[in-house]
């Protein structure tokens, strides 16, 4: 018999420097978690996504938990949180080890069934007395029934192993929604061709009716550095040299800058190349692969 492959949302929740981020970057890899943070899909916005042989984990962002406004605007937001985590197939819920505090309470009422929710320790390594673990589990427990609790150190790697093992029962069985390999690469391009685009906003943004595209046509890297190629496409064949600029100035410094800004992404050196296309049409098409979360 075959295992069946799983695959669903993930929210990571806690109260503000629990180190929710700093485990998600452990769980998934840091660079994909801040590169993937601006790919959106219709849903939900993806943090990062973690492919193992049986398993994909999609880990989302859940809005911010708002403990600051009082009244109707807190009653909004844990409207809004609520329903975000009811969407999602796994909570885990990030308690510092031994800090229970009235941030966390608050975030009680808004979990959804114990059944999908994990309780995670973290910080288990700044814990001086490590007896102070079990009847500070007791203590949560009694609180809410989550149906799984694992005590983690997200900075010296202990037990992530063991969360994901937990968070992957929970997973319903579906096909992967992301390509394994590819993402961090998918990603990675779109975040290229939004910086590009952002530089010619800012240096004719005003200028361009059309506003423009940035398609990435090659992207070749390895240890060593990056051959990128950008194609911007307008609508008009007018627009190209209000692009160019007097002697192609304009273009040399939209290419320029987005390069330093790849550079620091990448960090390797990057050899990047970007002309122009003129193609009529292209903008709604491409608006539309922008809403579904392509580049
Ligand atoms: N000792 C130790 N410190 C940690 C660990 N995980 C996170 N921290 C530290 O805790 C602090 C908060 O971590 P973050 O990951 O930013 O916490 P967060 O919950 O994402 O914070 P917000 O973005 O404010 O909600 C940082 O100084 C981290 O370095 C851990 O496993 N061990």
């Amino acid at each position: 018999m075959t295992t069946p492959f799983r695959c669903g949302y993930v929210a990571i929740v806690g109260r503000p420097n629990v180190g929710k981020s700093t485990l998600a970057n452990a769980l998934i890899g840091a660079k994909i978690s801040i590169v993937s943070r601006k790919a959106q899909t219709t849903r939900h916005r993806i943090n990062g996504v973690l492919t193992r042989e049986h398993e994909q984990f999609v880990f989302v962002d859940t809005p911010g938990f708002q403990t600051r406004h009082g009244g109707a605007m807190n009653r909004m937001m844990n409207r809004v949180v609520t329903q975000a985590l009811s969407e999602v197939d796994v909570v885990v819920h990030v308690v510092e080890a031994g800090k229970w505090s009235p941030g966390d309470e608050k975030l009680l009422p808004l979990l959804p069934a114990p059944e999908k929710t994990i309780l995670v320790l973290s910080k288990v390594d700044s814990l001086k007395n490590k007896n102070e673990l079990f009847p500070f589990t007791q203590k949560l427990l009694q609180q809410y029934p989550y149906s799984a609790v694992v005590p983690v150190s997200a900075v010296k790697n202990v037990q992530l192993e063991q969360l994901l093992d937990e968070i992957a029962q929970r997973l319903p069985e579906g096909e992967p929604m992301f390509e394994a390999d590819t993402l961090t690469d998918r990603s990675m391009r779109f975040i290229v061709a939004e910086l590009i685009r952002e530089k010619i906003f800012r240096l004719v943004g005003d200028e361009l009716p059309y506003g423009c595209t940035v398609v990435i046509e090659q992207w070749e890297e390895n240890e060593t550095g990056a051959r990128i190629a950008a194609c911007v496409v307008v609508e008009r064949e007018s627009h190209r040299p209000i692009l160019l600029g007097a002697g192609g100035n304009h273009m040399k410094r939209i290419a320029t800058e987005a390069r330093q800004d790849i550079v620091k992404l990448l960090e390797k050196p990057v050899f990047l190349d970007v002309y122009i296309k003129v193609r009529k049409g292209w903008s709604e098409r491409e608006s539309t692969l922008r809403d579904l979360g392509y580049e």
